[in-house]
C-alpha cells in the first residue's frame, strides 16, 4: 500500500483513462477542515491519481488549485463527489467517494443495449446531475459512458456523473498549445469539434450520443479515423434506428441538433424523457402515449447557457483568473462574487472555508496581501510565482508523505511496466488537432435476451495515438528515490538546469574468446559425430568387459583385439565388394 498525502493509502488500481489512474484506497486518518470529507479512517475512498504530465504541467497545477472549490462543491444524488484535493510534490490527486458498480462503457459492453424505457430514465438522472452542475456554472465537457459509474446498491442501479471538472483540468493552456483537443471523438459536440464558443449545450449533444449508445449499443457517428467522426458529427444527420420508438427519437434528435441553440435544457431533457419513459412502456397509457408523442413540446432551449470559461467566444475568455462565469457565482455558496466579472474561488478574508488553499493568515503577497485571494494582486519581477506560493501552502497543508519500507511483493505499482518520460510539449511537432481516444477498439458481447439486430464491431478506432500506445507509470514511482523538496520551482522563472554529469562508465569485461572463433561449417555437426564415436566405443568396452557377452561370443579376443577384428572384416568385406563390382562390370563389357 502506498500513502498518499498523510491521510490515504493506496491499495489497488481500479482503471486507467487518459487524464490519470484511479485507485481503490483507504483513509489513514480524518481529514483537515480544507476536506470537503473529513472521512474516518479505515474508510474506503476512490482516488484519481493525474498523469505526472498534467501534474507537472505549471498551469494545470494552478487550475487544480482554483477549481478546488468548483470541484468539491458539486454535491448531487447523481454526481461522484469529490472529497478532497491532495497536492503533493508532483502527484496531484482527487479523492472520490468509492462507487461500487462498473462503468455504463463496460456495462454496455457485457451486457448489451438497454431497453428504451431504462435507457430514457437513466439519462434522466444523468441529465438532473448535468441541470444542477450547469445551474452551478460547471460544464462538464467530457460527457460519455466511461465516465457515468453505475452505483448498484440494494438490486436498484443508480448512474453516478464522474470526471467533473478533469476535462476543464486538462485543456490548460499549457495542453492547448500544443494542439491538443480535450473530449472523445464519438461524444464531442461539434462546436467543440470547430474550435467555436461552447457552451453547457456540449453536455446536452453528449447526453444525446449517450443516450443513443444505450439504446443501441453504439454511438450514432462511430468509425473510422477520429477525424473521420468530427467530420459526420458536423455535417451528417443521425438516422433513427428501427428500434428507437418515435418519442425517444425526438429526444434524442433534438438533444443532437448542431446548433447549440436547437438543444434542451438540461432539466427540460430530464423532464421529457420521464414523459417519454411513461409513455413507451407496454403498460402505458392513451394519455401517457400521447404526452409522450407531443415531447417536443418540452424540449425547449436554455436561454442562458452556462459557457465555459476560456474558450473563444465564451465570457471572460481571456482572463485566466476566471473560474466560473458570473451569473453561477453570484448563485454560488461558496465562491465570492467579483464585481470586475472575475470570479475568486476563494472567499473573502477572514471567511471560514472548508475549500480555501491558502491559509487564513500569511499570504504570499505579505503583509496587508489579501491571504484569500489565488493570485496575488500585482506580481512583483522579484516575488514568487503564483503557483510556487500555492504549491507552498498546499504542500504546508498535506504533510509529506512519510517513507516507510514496502515490501517489493506488496507494491502494486512495482508490478507495472515503467513508460519512457514523454518528449517534452515545447519539442513536439506542430499538428492538426488530435483527439483523445477512447478505450481499445472492444466487440460489444451481446447477450442473447436482449434480441438485438447482430451489433456492427464497436467503433474501429484509430491506434491510440503514441503517447497512449506506451504502458503508464505512476507519477509516484519515482517517489521513493525523491528527497525531500524545500520548494518547487516555477518553470518560467527557473534558469534551466543543466543536467547533472554522467558518471563514467565502468569499463566491460573483455568478453570470453569463442571455442570456435573461425566459423567453419560443419563443424558443430563433425564434433558431435566423434563425440558419439568416442561414446560408442567406450560403452563397447565397458560392455565387453563387464558382462558375459565376450563368453558368448567365444571368440577369447580382448576388447581392442576384437574391435580390431572386426575393422578388419569390414575393409576385407568392402574390398571383396569393390573387386566383385569392377569383375562384373567388365566381365559384362565382354562378347
Ligand atoms: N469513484 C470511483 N469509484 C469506483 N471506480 C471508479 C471511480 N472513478 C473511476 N472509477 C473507475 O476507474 C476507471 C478509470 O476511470 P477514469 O475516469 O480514469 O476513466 P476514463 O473516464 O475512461 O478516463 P478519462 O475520463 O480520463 O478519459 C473506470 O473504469 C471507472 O470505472
Amino acid at each position: 500500500m502506498r500513502p498518499v498525502g498523510s491521510k490515504y493509502l493506496l491499495e489497488e488500481p481500479l482503471g486507467r483513462g487518459a487524464t490519470g489512474t484511479v485507485w481503490r484506497a483507504r483513509q489513514r486518518e480524518t481529514a483537515g477542515a480544507e476536506a470537503a470529507v473529513a472521512g474516518q479512517p479505515g474508510e474506503t475512498v476512490a482516488i484519481k491519481v493525474l498523469k505526472e504530465e498534467l501534474a507537472q504541467d505549471a498551469d494545470i497545477v494552478m487550475r487544480f488549485l482554483r477549481e478546488r472549490s468548483v470541484l468539491l462543491r458539486l454535491t448531487h444524488p447523481n454526481i461522484v463527489r469529490t472529497r478532497d484535493l491532495v497536492v503533493e510534490g508532483d502527484l496531484l490527486a482527487l479523492v472520490m467517494d468509492l462507487i461500487d458498480g462498473p462503468d455504463l462503457h463496460k456495462y454496455i459492453r457485457q451486457n448489451g443495449p438497454f431497453t428504451p424505457v431504462a435507457a430514457s430514465l437513466l439519462t434522466a438522472q444523468i441529465a438532473d446531475a448535468l441541470a444542477a452542475s450547469h445551474a452551478d456554472g460547471v460544464v462538464h465537457r467530457d460527457l460519455k459512458p466511461a465516465n457515468v459509474l453505475l452505483d448498484e446498491r440494494g438490486g436498484q442501479m443508480k448512474p453516478m456523473l464522474t470526471d467533473f471538472g478533469i476535462a476543464r483540468l486538462a485543456d490548460s493552456p499549457g495542453l492547448t498549445r500544443t494542439h491538443e483537443f480535450v473530449g472523445t471523438p464519438a461524444y464531442v459536440a461539434p462546436e467543440s469539434a470547430e474550435g467555436r464558443p461552447q457552451t453547457s449545450a456540449v453536455d446536452i449533444y453528449g447526453a444525446g450520443i449517450l443516450l443513443y449508445e444505450l439504446v443501441t449499443g453504439r454511438p450514432p457517428f462511430a468509425g473510422g479515423t477520429a477525424l473521420e467522426v468530427l467530420h459526420r458529427h458536423l455535417s451528417e444527420d443521425p438516422q433513427r434506428p428501427p428500434n428507437v420508438p418515435e418519442p425517444l427519437w425526438i429526444v434524442i434528435e433534438r438533444c443532437l441538433r448542431k446548433e447549440p441553440n436547437e438543444r434542451p435544457s438540461a432539466e427540460n431533457l430530464a423532464r421529457g424523457l420521464r414523459v417519454v419513459a411513461s409513455g413507451i412502456g407496454v403498460h402505458s397509457a392513451p394519455s401517457e402515449v400521447e404526452a409522450a408523442l407531443g415531447v417536443g413540446a418540452l424540449l425547449a432551449p436554455d436561454p442562458s447557457p452556462a459557457p465555459v470559461p476560456e474558450t473563444p467566444g465564451a465570457g471572460g475568455a481571456a482572463d485566466p483568473t476566471q473560474v466560473l462565469p458570473s451569473r453561477a457565482a453570484a448563485a454560488s455558496p461558496m465562491g465570492a462574487y467579483d464585481p470586475n466579472g472575475m470570479t475568486s474561488v476563494l472567499p473573502p478574508v477572514g471567511a471560514a472555508d472548508a475549500t480555501s488553499v491558502l491559509p487564513a493568515t500569511g499570504g504570499p503577497g505579505g503583509p496587508g496581501a489579501d491571504p484569500t485571494s489565488v493570485m496575488p494582486p500585482v506580481q512583483q519581477p522579484d516575488a514568487p510565482h503564483p503557483w510556487q506560493s500555492q504549491m507552498r501552502a498546499a504542500r504546508d497543508r498535506n504533510e509529506q508523505t512519510q517513507m516507510q519500507y514496502l515490501d517489493p511483493s506488496e507494491d502494486p505499482l512495482r508490478r507495472r511496466p515503467q513508460r519512457q518520460a514523454p518528449p517534452p510539449p515545447q519539442q513536439r511537432p506542430q499538428q492538426p488537432p488530435q483527439y483523445r481516444q477512447g478505450p481499445p477498439p472492444q466487440q460489444y458481447q451481446q447477450q442473447p435476451q436482449y434480441q438485438q439486430p447482430p451489433q456492427q464491431p464497436y467503433y474501429q478506432q484509430q491506434p491510440p495515438p503514441q503517447q497512449y500506445q506506451q504502458p503508464q507509470q505512476a507519477p509516484y514511482q519515482q517517489q521513493p528515490q525523491r528527497q525531500p523538496q524545500p520548494q518547487r520551482q516555477a518553470p518560467q522563472q527557473q534558469p534551466p538546469q543543466a543536467p547533472p554529469p554522467r558518471a563514467p562508465r565502468e569499463p566491460r569485461e573483455p568478453r570470453p574468446r569463442s571455442a570456435n572463433p573461425v566459423k567453419i561449417p560443419g563443424l558443430g555437426c563433425l564434433k558431435g559425430c566423434l563425440v558419439m564415436i568416442l561414446l560408442f566405443v567406450v560403452a563397447g568396452w565397458l560392455v565387453w568387459e563387464l558382462t558375459p557377452l565376450q563368453e558368448w561370443v567365444g571368440t577369447g579376443k580382448g576388447w581392442w583385439d576384437q574391435l580390431w577384428t572386426w575393422g578388419s572384416d569390414i575393409v576385407d568385406w568392402v574390398t571383396a565388394l569393390g573387386d566383385t563390382a569392377g569383375s562384373s562390370g567388365s566381365g559384362g563389357g565382354t562378347p
